[in-house]
């Protein structure tokens, strides 16, 4: 059995396990954050936060000054320190749309290592229905102790909102399943801890993983079905926008926003854990599948998009210099993982425009690997075309006579057209053309 104080490791300081430290630390527990990255180790020791989050600095510098979290690569002493450790490593897919577990893979080993009698290990890391029990679970047994019996295991999916992480983590409902009864019951206690949101416990590892999922699958299809709406829109000269919001006020109905297209680390990745689960059991899933694909094809549509509204001044994409704003997956993030941004710059470049990026979040190298260049606001308003591809908050204040060359694409709606159009700017967007 854990004992109530007993200290946590914690293997990936990301976006993720960084504000779970953080919060177990100041809940009082003594917390060692592993990772392989030297660089994010040696800034949480020194109280900063690689991780761009609203409070977490604050949070992390707190804890480390006050003893309660701590950092390290290595692995072996900090497991064997410890009797309960979580995995929060990234999961990704490869170019072929599979699971791509090696960062869990290489975290469980190092784990088994240094495995003992009576530790729990918790997995947080988003992964395909069954990891647990087919996956992580033999790796661990290598170590000579058996689930269960000799160690406890238990799946609980994250399930914040980057942007919220901190608020979430502590108030949304969290779901845990558990090799067995005694892992799910350590797993609550210790969530206890962190977290006012309600707690589902539900009866295996895999039911959780899959619950995961579904969430995820859910929001990428409701969005391609808003996506695919906002075509037809445009098709009949119906503003989707619109037509969304005053569908949207029926009681029993939520399409959600079309847009440039799905990015960050979640929803463009996890349905294909789906899919691939599936297929291997003999199973198709052309619905998850279809909304991938309309999901990826956005960045060409608004690529097509431009092209129009560039034709209708008279000019071509060729030689002309595109501004865009935004490189991030969503509003009020530094996150450029999966993000429309790049395949919508990179088809632009590909056509021989002058793309002119602004992004106050964003690493400068990762705009400057998808072979743009890195403008202020003003330069980019100044291009042929203005295209507002990322919500964050500060593009809100942008005004009309601010848009020199008359020529909106505005791929989210945080501007109001009709102001726009009154002061003789063409706005154009997603189902709004
Ligand atoms: N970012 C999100 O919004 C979010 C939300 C909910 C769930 N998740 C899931 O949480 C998991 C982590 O995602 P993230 O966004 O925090 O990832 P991240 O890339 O921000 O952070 C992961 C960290 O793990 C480290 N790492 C990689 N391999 C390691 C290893 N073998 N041992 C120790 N550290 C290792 C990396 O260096 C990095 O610091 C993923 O499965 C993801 O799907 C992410
Ligand atoms: C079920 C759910 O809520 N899951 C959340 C999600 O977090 P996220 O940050 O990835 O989620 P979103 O904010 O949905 O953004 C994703 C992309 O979709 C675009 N988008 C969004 C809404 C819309 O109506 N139209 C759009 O086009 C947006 O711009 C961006 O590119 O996964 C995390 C990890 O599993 C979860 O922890 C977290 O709870």
């Amino acid at each position: 059995m854990i004992k109530e104080n007993s200290p946590i490791a914690i293997f990936g300081l990301g976006h993720m396990g960084l504000p779970t430290a953080a919060l177990l630390a100041k809940s009082g527990l003594k917390v060692v954050g592993v990772d392989i990255n030297k660089e994010t180790v040696e800034m949480v020791n020194s109280g900063q936060s690689p991780i761009m989050e609203p409070g977490l600095e604050a949070m992390v510098k707190k804890a480390v000054e006050n003893g309660c979290l701590s950092a390290t690569t290595d692995t072996l002493s900090a497991v064997g320190a410890v009797n309960v450790i979580m995995i929060i490593v990234p999961t990704p897919v490869d170019d072929d749309k599979k699971s791509d577990l090696s960062a869990v893979i290489s975290a469980s080993k190092s784990i088994s290592a240094g495995l003992k009698k009576d530790d729990l290990v918790i997995i947080e890391s988003t992964v395909p229905p069954g990891t647990c029990e087919n996956l992580v679970i033999p790796l661990l047994e290598k170590s000579g102790l058996k689930a269960g019996a000799d160690f406890k295991v238990a799946y609980t999916p994250e399930r914040a909102l980057p942007n919220n992480t901190l608020y979430e983590m502590t108030h949304n409902a969290r779901v845990i399943g558990g090799v067995d009864s005694e892992s799910t019951q350590m797993a609550v206690s210790l969530y206890h801890r962190i977290t006012e949101g309600e707690i589902i416990m539900v009866q295996d590892l895999v039911t959780a993983e899959m619950v995961k999922l579904m969430e995820n699958t859910y929001r990428d299809t409701n969005i391609a079905l808003a996506n695919e709406l906002a075509l037809v829109c445009d098709t009949l000269g119906v503003d989707a926008i619109e037509a969304i919001q005053a569908a949207n006020h029926h009681p029993r109905v939520n399409i959600h926003t079309p847009g440039p297209g799905v990015g960050g680390h979640c929803l463009s990745i996890d349905p294909y854990f789906l899919v691939e689960i599936a297929r291997e059991r003999g199973l198709e899933t052309p619905l998850i599948q279809a909304s991938r694909k309309v999901n990826e094809d956005m960045p060409g549509e608004v690529v097509r998009i431009i092209q129009k509204a560039l034709e209708g001044e008279g000019k071509t994409i060729s030689g002309s210099k595109i501004g865009v704003l935004g490189a991030a997956y969503k509003g009020n993030v530094a996150d450029a993982r999966e993000t429309p941004a790049k395949p919508l710059i990179e088809e632009l470049i590909s056509k021989n425009a002058d793309v002119l990026v602004n992004d106050p979040y964003v690493s400068p190298e990762i705009i400057r690997s998808w072979g743009a260049q890195i403008v202020g606001l003003e330069t980019a308003l100044e291009s042929d075309v203005v295209v507002l591809v990322t919500d964050h908050d500060l593009y809100r204040n942008i005004k009309p006579e601010m848009i020199k060359n008359r020529l909106l694409v505005c791929t989210r709606p945080i501007l109001d057209r009709e102001t726009f159009q009154k002061e003789g700017v063409i706005f154009k967007g997603v189902g709004r053309s």
